[in-house]
């Protein structure tokens, strides 16, 4: 089908068989030459030797660790019924117990896994000494006997090595106090799976073994830039599908089945993205980068880095990772333990921040507002805002004229968010072309009438209130049922107004740090010693300083987001630079990442022009090229809908392990689409409605703004049309998120008008 020519049935005709092609055998691999016939035969041996090695090992008693449990549980009995003289040395040997047992669990290393006890493979050779292999894995087993050197990924030096240099290149790195200069002799990514040799990445060439167990060659070009799924379509799929557009999933099906054992991601990292991680271990590190370009990956391994490095600093319950959205939770939470990373807390920000206020102000019985006016979310979260109360809590501070326990710091914010001539001046200070006076006063004016009714639910004030009523004409027992049936709770009557906005978490949890310093973790103070924000361009800057300061000093954070990606335009957060100027941080460097490893060249040239004037001036590197984006219109829904149908069901059958995403705007576009393929027998197929997300094969038919920081190997776009993308910054941003979760291919279908941000070239 020619992509020009994309009109209702016709398209659905020529649809019904597409792909057979590539459905076919592949033909008859050629043989391997010499040269990958001996790097197959030199990382057989080695894996052999490795094996027989580990083999030969006594098994591995596990650490101690109950006897140190038992002894804590013990002391803490005992000090439940000492005597008050005998508790302070009890303490102070459970302080004693403790300390050993974190020692030792920090010396803890883990075995080898003999089904996968590498994925990297370093020849080195160093002046004087005899050639040395060594092996990059994810636990360190030196036995220099043996001639087995496995180093965890996460050991400095070495990995320095893996990750900075090329084969045939000289190195230079500081082991300590040790300068050591040697020549990469070879480098190779491995993938050992259930303790067989499956695949070997070497600058020569990609091997992979096939079921039969017979080698071949992958070109070169093809797997060396394989990135996610790693279903990197080959030239000559390339060739076969430009003729062929129109079907979903030409070509990537037949190389998916070649190159199924793609290595772990740490076997990948390149080495800029390997000097995030590294950094040091205090400071602030912000990463800008476009949509796939590996931010969520640096993160996770940057903790991992850390945990392995900085010894008992950063256990799991010292970290903390802030996600974007549950979906993004639900990921992370689940690539953590495979990095060694059990226990550590993943949240919303949302969640974390309505949490943390309930336990600050447990006594704050305040519903909050689910219907919060725009206008007053970015009155709230705007950085004028957050200069108000910090220079407010300075002066309070400075007269002395607040109570400081926490009824103080209610007081405080009320009062923050209604003196109508502070609030106009520190606006106008700022003089936000996007935010005028007039929306100034509009906010005011609703703070102004809900802050006080909120004060009115202090029960400290209740109580006066009613002990005041009292002395008043007494109520007929009418009135009293009346007044209670208003309330609904405990008979004093409740203001419909004494709601909070979901943004007056973050105000009142930084209202609390600036007058009485760090929130409380029942008597101890909440302190991590590493946070992790991904998707920080949808935080504002108030929510990023109410997190900076949950850091225990010296500070180690990641921040790591993408203007490209806003979704909350009332946010506060305009650039980086603005918003590091706002936390105080003007020295700290954003750190740019610019290969796109997620998306194909075409699905991010295609991402890239919807942005239009929002796009960054340098253009991120795509190193994959995949199908073209093909746009396909059609005059209603239904058609649209079937068409689809028709595509999809082929789609499944070559490619089972496929995922696709059909991302809609309105959750009410998305039932259209869902009900449709659901009539028409798609198999796997789900509706996303609140961030359920399966990660399996199949087809999720969900919203947009639910799959940020997701990715699947098929998306289409539907309905985007005029009426549903006009030409405005969140049509934009939404249009780029939706394309870019696409790792091989991308169709956009239109049901009416086709949207205005769509590239002419596209048609
Ligand atoms: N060096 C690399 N080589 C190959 N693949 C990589 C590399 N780095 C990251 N990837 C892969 O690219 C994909 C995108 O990575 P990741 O989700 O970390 O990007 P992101 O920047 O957080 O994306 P988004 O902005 O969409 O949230 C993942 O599948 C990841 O495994």
């Amino acid at each position: 089908m020619n992509p020009n020519d994309l009109q209702g049935s016709s398209a659905q005709s020529q649809h019904a068989a597409p792909g057979t092609t590539a459905a076919a055998a592949p033909p008859a691999p050629p043989p391997l030459d010499e040269d990958q016939a001996s790097i197959v035969r030199e990382e057989e041996e080695l894996l052999a030797r490795v094996r027989e090695h580990l083999a030969s090992l006594p098994p591995v008693k596990p650490p101690p660790k109950s006897d140190y449990d038992e002894q804590l549980l013990s002391l803490r009995d005992q000090i439940a019924s000492a005597r008050l003289e005998d508790v302070p040395a009890l303490v102070q040997q459970m302080e004693r117990v403790t300390g050993i047992a974190a020692q030792r669990n920090a010396h803890v290393v883990e075995p080898v896994d003999p089904k996968s006890p590498y994925f990297g493979h370093l020849r080195l050779r160093e002046k004087g000494k005899p050639d040395r292999d060594v092996l990059i894995g994810k636990t360190t087993h030196v036995d220099a006997k043996a001639g087995v050197r496995i180093v965890d990924w996460r050991h400095a030096p070495v990995s320095q090595i893996y990750y900075r240099y090329e084969e045939g290149t000289d190195y230079e790195e500081t082991f300590g106090e040790r300068e050591v200069e040697g020549t990469i002799l070879a480098r190779r990514t491995v993938t050992i799976d259930d303790s067989e040799l499956l695949r070997i990445s070497a600058p020569q060439a990609t091997l992979v073994r096939g079921v039969s167990g017979a080698w071949r060659s992958l070109d070169v070009r093809a797997a060396s830039l394989a990135g996610g799924q790693g279903v990197a379509i080959r030239p000559e799929d390339m060739r076969e599908m430009a003729g062929r557009s129109g079907a979903l999933g030409t070509g990537a099906a037949f190389h998916a089945r070649e190159d199924r054992h793609l290595p772990e991601i740490a076997a990948l990292l390149d080495p800029r993205q390997f000097e995030l991680i590294s950094k040091p271990d205090t400071g602030i590190v912000v990463i800008q980068g476009g949509a796939g370009s590996g931010k969520t990956t640096i993160g996770v391994h940057r903790m991992a880095f850390l945990a392995y490095n900085g010894g008992r600093r950063f256990t799991a319950d010292k970290m903390l990772v802030i996600v974007g959205s549950p979906a993004l939770r639900a990921y992370i939470s689940e690539v953590l333990p495979a990095l060694n990373l059990p226990g550590i807390g993943v949240e919303t920000y949302a969640e974390w921040a309505r949490s943390t206020r309930i336990k600050t102000f447990p006594w704050l019985e305040a519903p909050v507002e689910e219907n919060t006016p725009s206008v007053v979310t970015r009155y709230k979260t705007h950085p004028a805002m957050l200069r108000l109360f910090e220079r407010r809590a300075r002066e309070v501070l400075e007269e002395g004229s607040l109570r400081r326990d926490a009824r103080g710091v209610l007081y405080f914010w009320a009062d923050v968010l209604s003196d109508r001539d502070r609030v106009l001046e520190a606006f106008a200070e700022i003089n936000d072309p996007e935010f005028g006076i007039d929306q100034v006063k509009r906010a005011w004016r609703w703070c102004a009438d809900r802050c006080p009714a909120v004060l009115d639910l202090d029960p400290g004030d209740r109580v006066e209130r009613k002990a005041a009523a009292a002395d008043e004409p007494e109520v007929s027992e009418e009135e009293q049922k009346r007044q209670q049936g208003v309330d609904g709770r405990d008979g004093s009557d409740r203001d419909d107004r004494a709601t909070l906005d979901p943004e007056d978490d973050s105000l009142l949890l930084r209202a609390y740090q600036l007058l009485r310093g760090d929130l409380k973790k029942g008597k101890q103070p909440l302190l991590y010693e590493h946070l992790f924000v991904d998707e920080a361009q949808d935080l504002a800057p108030v929510d990023l300083s109410v997190l900076m300061h949950v850091v225990n000093q010296p500070r180690s954070i990641t921040l790591a987001g993408d203007t490209a990606q806003r979704l909350f335009m009332d946010s506060g957060f305009r650039d980086w630079r603005q918003t590091l100027d706002e936390l105080g941080l003007s020295r700290v460097d954003v750190e740019p990442l610019r290969i796109a490893y997620r998306s194909t060249r075409e699905v991010m040239e295609f991402a890239r022009a919807v942005l239009g004037p929002l796009a960054d001036p340098t253009p991120p590197v795509a190193p994959r090229s995949g199908a073209p984006v093909e746009h396909h219109h059609f005059p209603s829904q239904g058609a649209a809908a079937a068409f689809l149908a028709d595509a999809i069901r082929p789609l499944l059958q070559r490619e089972p392990r496929a995922t696709l995403a059909v991302l809609a705007r309105h959750p009410e576009q998305a039932d259209v689409y869902y009900d449709a393929l659901r009539m028409a027998e798609i198999p796997h197929l789900r509706r996303i409605r609140s961030y359920e997300f399966a990660f399996r094969p199949g087809v999720e038919v969900t919203e947009i703004r639910q799959v940020k920081g997701l990715e699947y190997d098929y998306v289409v776009l539907v309905d985007v049309n005029a009426a549903t993308y006009p030409s405005d910054d969140e049509s934009r941003h939404l249009l780029h998120i939706g394309a870019t979760r696409a790792a091989h291919q991308l169709w956009v279908v239109s049901s009416g008008a086709p949207s205005t941000l769509l590239p002419s070239w596209l048609d």
